[in-house]
């Protein structure tokens, strides 16, 4: 069985500490490493991928160190998030290059493979700059399988594909997955990572907030005590009836509406509508007031 295991891992960059004692451990199957931007994704995945040494802790490959080991980096394939690619190169000659410099016996056999794989062979013999975003993260994604690796790490592979290009990936990566491997991939869209992993890791400014199953963690998520912003008819008598129902833990009169603080999410969303209908008030607006990911993530970490 396949297995990155991070202990007390940390990296810093100068004054800045990107990633702080992250303990986790990926198996096989599609682990999902969740997290707001900066929150030291990249960061990991590098040191997952033999990229970048941590500071201070131990990033291994079933119990041997990743960092300066080419005998692991054997193992490994790495879709990094930027274009790593040359476009005047076509498809073809990217994913042999990338066969020659893993000096595998029969690079051109291989190169078919990795091709045939992430289904490009139509396109493989165009040059990689006329290629659609989804196209170029396909390529990627056969130069990272080449050497046909046991652990697969994508770093945002989902970023700028259209909804078509995006579930044509997460099909290839479910069939990745099936083959036995260990797949990470990094997100900062809560759907995109609901629909792909069972199994999440969640990261909030550099530290280990959450891991688990998709589900549970999205319980924690949803149970947390949550703020609206509601607009009506009638602010003052609307604010009365909530009051009243006791489905609130606060309710303020602000010029820009009520906001509310519900401690139940779902029965919260149930009953405003229909309090309002009995109170004959017309609802307007019902924004949630803290629903970026950050706010969701904070809450995460501070349990
Ligand atoms: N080479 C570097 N030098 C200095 N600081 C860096 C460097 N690389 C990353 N950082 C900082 O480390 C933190 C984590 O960055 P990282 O790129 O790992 O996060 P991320 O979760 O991948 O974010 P994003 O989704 O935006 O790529 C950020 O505060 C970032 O500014």
């Amino acid at each position: 069985m396949t297995e990155i295991r991070l202990r007390d891992v940390s990296r810093w960059y100068g004054n800045v500490v990107a990633v702080n004692g992250v303990t986790m451990t990926i198996g096989p199957g599609v682990t999902g490493l969740l997290g707001p931007n900066g929150a030291g994704k990249s960061t990991l995945i590098h040191m997952m991928g033999g990229f970048l040494s941590p500071s201070s802790g131990t990033v291994e490959l079933d119990d041997e160190p990743i960092w300066q080991n080419p005998r692991v980096y054997t193992r490994l394939g790495l879709v990094p998030e930027r274009e790593s690619a040359y476009d005047f190169l076509t498809g073809r000659q990217f994913i042999l290059a990338m066969a020659k410099l893993h000096r595998l016996a029969e690079p051109g056999r291989a190169a078919d493979r990795a091709i045939a794989q992430v289904e490009m062979e139509q396109a493989a013999d165009r040059a990689i700059g006329t290629y659609s975003k989804g196209m170029k993260q396909r390529i990627k994604m056969a130069s990272a399988l080449v050497h046909d690796p046991a652990v697969l790490l994508l770093d945002e592979p989902f970023n700028g594909m259209d909804p078509r290009q995006r579930l044509q990936l997460m099909d290839l990566i479910r069939r990745m997955a099936a083959e036995g491997r260990t797949i990470l991939f990094s997100s900062h869209i809560l759907e995109e990572v609901e629909r792909l992993a069972g199994h999440i890791e969640v990261i909030v400014a550099g530290r280990h907030a959450a891991s688990g199953d998709f589900r549970e963690i999205r319980r924690l998520m949803t149970d947390r005590p949550h703020r609206f912003r509601v607009r009506s008819g009638d602010d003052r008598a609307l604010a009365a009836a909530i009051i009243a129902d006791g489905s609130a833990t606060a309710v303020e009169l602000t010029p820009d509406g009520l906001a509310v603080q519900a401690a139940d999410f779902g029965r919260f969303t149930w009953l405003l509508p229909r309090l309002a209908r009995d109170a004959g008030v017309r609802l307007w607006e019902v924004v949630p007031a803290d629903e970026s990911l950050e706010s969701v993530f904070s809450y995460l970490v501070a349990r």
